[in-house]
């Protein structure tokens, strides 16, 4: 197992106190350090006996700990590891858990100190609930967690963050940094984005008497939106992290509905039902269901 004497999570939030919970139990730390803007949600952590200690100076934060893990919004990590570069200790072991990766591997690999090694993660265990209520302690376990190292990153390090997001519960893949973003953009950030956008469609249609048309949906309707509940300024840095992909991934989705569009206009019944067969054959890659 990789104990580490004192770790410090940057954003306690849904992924910050989540892996705060999990590190407590398997004992991955001796002390864990809470760094956020906010004070009060830092106490409550604390209260929770979630971090050991919460404080809002970064330096005081990073200064002592072997591990760092960075859990805040997208659009914000690599800021804080400007801020925190210079009080980090030789050693020091720092990873994230960003949902787009080459630009923050592009920002952050050129303020990397020397003696100090960053790991860049993505841990594919979340929810459509944010903040530190909605943490729990299992949130990573058996989930996917790719691990984006570059031609700089010190071997030894790679292999030390490898063996910590695996005592945390994960399956650990290595995967280039614009790779991954590809294909995140195409399975993670265009879904949420189709949800959104959805959600906005329907959301704002109205009965005769004005009332809201959503309430009288099937189930359909909330399974193909649930990730429209996530936190917006979280997908709103990760679509403009990753605005190159997610821009593409827009397009071809336009077509794949301009495609079905194009058939009901025409009355094409045998080619709408094979955009609908094919369809089905997708989602049986996905669900596990290839027949
Ligand atoms: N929510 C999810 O399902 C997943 C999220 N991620 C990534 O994890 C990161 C955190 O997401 P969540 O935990 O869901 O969000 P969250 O909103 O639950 O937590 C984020 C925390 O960061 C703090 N924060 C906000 N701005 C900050 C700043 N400038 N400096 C320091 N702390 C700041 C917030 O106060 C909050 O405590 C994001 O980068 C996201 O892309 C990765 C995988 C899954
Ligand atoms: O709630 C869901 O189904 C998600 O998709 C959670 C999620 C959100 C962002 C990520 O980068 C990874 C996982």
């Amino acid at each position: 197992m990789n104990a580490f004497k004192q770790m410090t999570i940057i954003g306690v939030g849904l992924l910050g106190a989540s892996l705060a919970k999990v590190c407590r139990e398997r004992k991955l730390a001796e002390r864990i350090v809470g760094f956020g803007r906010n004070a009060e949600n830092l106490q409550r952590a604390e209260q929770q006996n979630v971090i050991d200690h919460g404080t809002t100076v970064i330096e005081d934060a990073v200064a002592e700990s072997d591990l760092v893990v960075l859990c805040s919004p997208v659009g914000t990590i690599a800021e804080r590891f400007r801020e925190m570069a210079p009080h980090l200790k030789a050693g020091c072991l720092v990873t994230d858990v960003g949902s787009v990766k080459a630009p923050l591997v592009r920002d952050i690999e050129p303020m990397v100190p020397d003696a100090v090694h960053y790991v860049p993660a993505h841990p594919i265990a979340g929810a459509e609930q944010s903040g530190l209520d909605a943490a729990t302690v299992d949130l990573y376990e058996g989930a996917r967690c790719i691990v984006t190292p570059t031609s700089q990153t010190n071997p030894q390090a790679v292999e030390r963050i490898h063996a910590f997001w695996q005592d945390v519960g994960m399956r650990v893949q290595v995967l280039d940094a614009a790779e991954h973003d590809f294909i995140y953009g195409a399975v993670s950030h265009l879904p949420h984005v189709v949800a959104f956008a959805l959600m906005n469609t329907v959301g704002q249609l109205k009965t005769r008497e004005q009332e809201d048309i959503v309430h009288l949906s099937a189930g359909g309707l909330r399974d193909i939106t649930r990730i429209a509940s996530s936190d917006p300024v979280m997908w709103r840095d990760i679509c403009l992290a990753n605005k190159t992909h997610v821009l593409d991934l827009i397009d071809r989705f336009q077509d794949a509905l301009g495609e079905i569009k194009q058939r009901i206009e025409q009355d094409d019944a045998a080619g709408l039902k094979e955009s609908f067969k094919n369809a089905n054959g997708h989602r049986g890659k996905l669900v596990g269901n290839n027949s």
